[in-house]
């Protein structure tokens, strides 16, 4: 037997033993890597993995560790017909190879979303990896804050003139997201709203291909709403950006890069993984992306039109400064789950 033949059958004989341990210690070994790894939630982490590599969900693998059922098995069940021993067999011994591969993965403290290739967000499941920005959970307050503010004006419109949605355009919401990543904020507004008008801009080509890659899976769903979804690859904050929509714009949310670059997160998954024009607001305080973002929005907005732009919890005073100083009528700021200050809303 060849040195290479040998390596092979021993990594063979490894998984099959893991095949036939109990998930329960599957998952103690595994959460044991990644706390050595400095990884503040082991658990929740081996926990996804494990499902992710079983092809199966969190209500599974719970079931399995109540029915002290082994590695094997969980795999097994998540096929359809996984029911003999060869099947149960052949099912561990493959999710014992990819868990192996996503848990070595996380101890280089790779973000856990890139690992598994997705993340939710609001009611979608968005395709992510290397090259495009996570989206966050702070960001879905952002779209809720807008889309509050549009049922409401589509609402006092309906009783205005006592017809469902006849407000003008307003039937039809153009809603603009600047800087759109994987294509979370737009997308999400595309899929909620109907008959919406999303126009998306993202720079970097990168991460414009998993927002198409996002866009394709969601254009049915989309479509059944009657809503559009363009994304234009540019500068968001060029006045050249989008010039035809300006003054006409029901909505525009962005999430820009806003982190200040005084203050380098040190976190890995972030420092070593998140694109960094993705990130820095381009400015000691990291404002000054975001500022251009504001002015852009004050033009490319209809009056009356609304503005939200998430942003740092130190950002707050002076973004309502420069939203005012640019022509917004209103401006206050908004907070996140934890109660700190998160995004700017303005009205035209
Ligand atoms: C913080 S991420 C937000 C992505 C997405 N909107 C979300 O919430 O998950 C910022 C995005 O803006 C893009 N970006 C940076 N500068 C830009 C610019 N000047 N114009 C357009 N996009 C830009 C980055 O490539 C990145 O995808």
């Amino acid at each position: 037997m060849s040195m290479v033949e040998s390596a092979e059958s021993a990594e063979d004989s490894r998984r099959s033993q893991a095949t036939d341990m109990p998930v329960q210690t599957v998952l103690a070994q595994a959460s044991q890597l990644l706390a050595a790894a400095g990884i503040d939630t082991p658990d929740n982490d081996a926990r996804l993995l494990l499902a992710e590599a079983c092809q199966t969900n969190l209500h599974e693998l719970d079931k399995a560790l109540l029915m002290r059922q082994t590695l094997g098995e969980l795999a097994a069940g998540s096929m359809p017909a996984g029911e003999s021993l060869v099947e149960t067999e052949l099912a561990g011994h493959l999710a014992a190879a990819s868990f192996e591969g996503f848990i070595e993965r996380r101890v280089q403290r790779e973000p856990l979303q890139y690992i598994v290739g997705h993340t939710p967000f609001r009611f979608l499941d968005l395709a992510v990896g290397p090259g495009v920005f996570i989206p966050r959970p702070e960001t879905e307050s952002v779209v809720q804050a807008g889309l509050d503010w549009l049922a409401g004006e589509q609402t006092t419109r309906e009783r205005l003139t006592g017809k469902r949605h006849t407000a003008g355009r307003l039937e039809e919401p153009l809603v603009v997201d600047l800087c759109a990543g994987s294509g979370a904020i737009g997308l999400a507004v595309a899929t909620e709203v109907s008959r919406a008008q999303v126009w998306a801009v993202e720079a970097s080509e990168e991460a414009a291909v998993w927002t198409r890659r996002n866009y394709e899976r969601y254009r049915p769903d989309i479509e059944a709403h009657g809503s559009k979804y363009h994304l234009i690859l540019g500068d968001a904050a060029s006045a050249a950006t989008l010039t035809d929509l300006d003054g006409q714009v029901d909505l525009l949310i962005s999430n820009p890069p806003y982190v200040p670059e005084s203050q380098v997160p040190t976190q890995p998954e972030v420092a070593q993984w998140d694109p960094p024009q993705a990130l820095y607001g381009a400015s000691a305080d990291g404002t000054a992306l975001p500022r251009r973002i504001i002015s852009r929005a004050a033009s490319l907005l209809r009056p009356g039109g609304c503005f939200v732009m998430e942003h740092d919890p130190s950002q707050s005073q002076t973004l309502r400064e420069c939203a005012q100083a640019v022509g917004f009528s209103q401006s206050s700021t908004g907070q996140d789950m934890t109660g700190r200050d998160r995004y700017l809303f303005a009205i035209r």
